[in-house]
């Protein structure tokens, strides 16, 4: 499978030393990365997709950008993952600079994983098989180890016991589910959503902000998500950036967002939402 195959399926990975441990990766290092974009530009041919982007996404913090669609926040995300390259400017992670450099950045990468819009499921596996593939096909674990894993982090997205399920049985939330435990397999630094409320209906979005809110109480990682739905950004962000026409017009806590005075904000608020969760 190509590395772009994996990353549609939300598999991915920076697989380093062996610390001697019953897994080849210690995956109780986790930590949360900082993220530095720097004037950051995007041409599609004549179409300039990010323009001059400046963003600090601290470590740790649930990080949502919202945003009506075709503003390029999805081509942002992708570039965090160099799954676009930039025309100029550049990310830096923990300070080590993406694009300029290919070599390394210190004894220990950092681990990334993304869940798609899409969920990505593979339809043929159980759930189980789901979550534990990165770790089987990477030989990272012991099998007993793998289990555990796939256990503990079903357990934490609500689908305890759910390991035997086809994939094609499960409903649109519990698709979501399975693909963020997937994606938590790794224990990520990073973890990245794209449109993670794109197909659920409003009480599946609310129970999907409160399984990422809960995690939050047990991961260190850094969250970025892509949404444009504004109520759920609020909800579960520690901070928003609001994208328009290719630019960051603002960025705030979300009492921040919520009394902007910036007309494109306020406008987006307007359209989108008939009533804003109070805090
Ligand atoms: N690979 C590509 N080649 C050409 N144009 C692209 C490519 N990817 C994105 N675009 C264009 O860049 C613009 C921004 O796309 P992007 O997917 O980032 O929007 P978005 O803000 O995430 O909106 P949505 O929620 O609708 O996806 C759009 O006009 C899109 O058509």
């Amino acid at each position: 499978m190509s590395v772009f195959e994996k990353l549609k399926h939300g598999l991915t990975g920076s697989i380093l030393h062996d610390d001697g441990c019953e897994c080849t990766v210690n995956l109780n290092d986790t930590r949360g990365v900082d993220i530095k974009v720097e004037k950051l530009n995007k041409y599609f041919g004549e179409l300039h997709v990010l323009q001059d982007i400046d963003l600090e996404i601290f470590a740790g913090e649930t990080f949502s950008i919202i945003g009506p669609s075709g503003t390029g926040k999805s081509v942002l995300l992708k570039h965090i993952v160099k799954l676009e390259h930039p025309d100029s400017g550049e990310i830096y992670i923990d300070g080590f600079p993406i694009f300029a450099n290919n070599k390394k950045q210190s004894e220990r990468d950092y681990r990334y994983s993304m869940v798609f819009q899409s969920s990505a499921l593979f339809n043929s596996l159980t759930v189980g098989e789901n979550v534990g593939l990165w770790l089987r096909e990477k030989r990272i674990c012991k099998e007993y180890k793998i289990k555990e894993i796939i256990k503990e982090k079903l357990d934490q997205v609500g689908l305890a016991g759910k390991e035997n399920l086809r994939t094609s049985e499960l409903s649109g939330g519990m698709k979501k589910r399975v693909a963020i435990a997937r994606s938590l397999a790794m224990n990520p630094d990073l973890i990245l959503y794209d449109e993670p409320t794109a197909e659920l209906d409003p009480v599946t979005t609310d129970e999907l902000a409160n399984t990422i809110l809960k995690l939050k109480e047990t991961t260190k990682n850094t969250t970025v998500i892509v949404t444009h739905d504004l109520n759920f950004a609020l909800y579960i962000s520690d901070r928003i950036a609001m994208m328009h026409g290719g630019r960051i017009v603002e960025v705030g806590t979300p009492a921040e967002i919520k009394k902007s005075q910036n007309p494109i904000v306020k406008g987006f608020i307007y359209t989108t939402t008939k009533g804003i969760r109070e805090d």
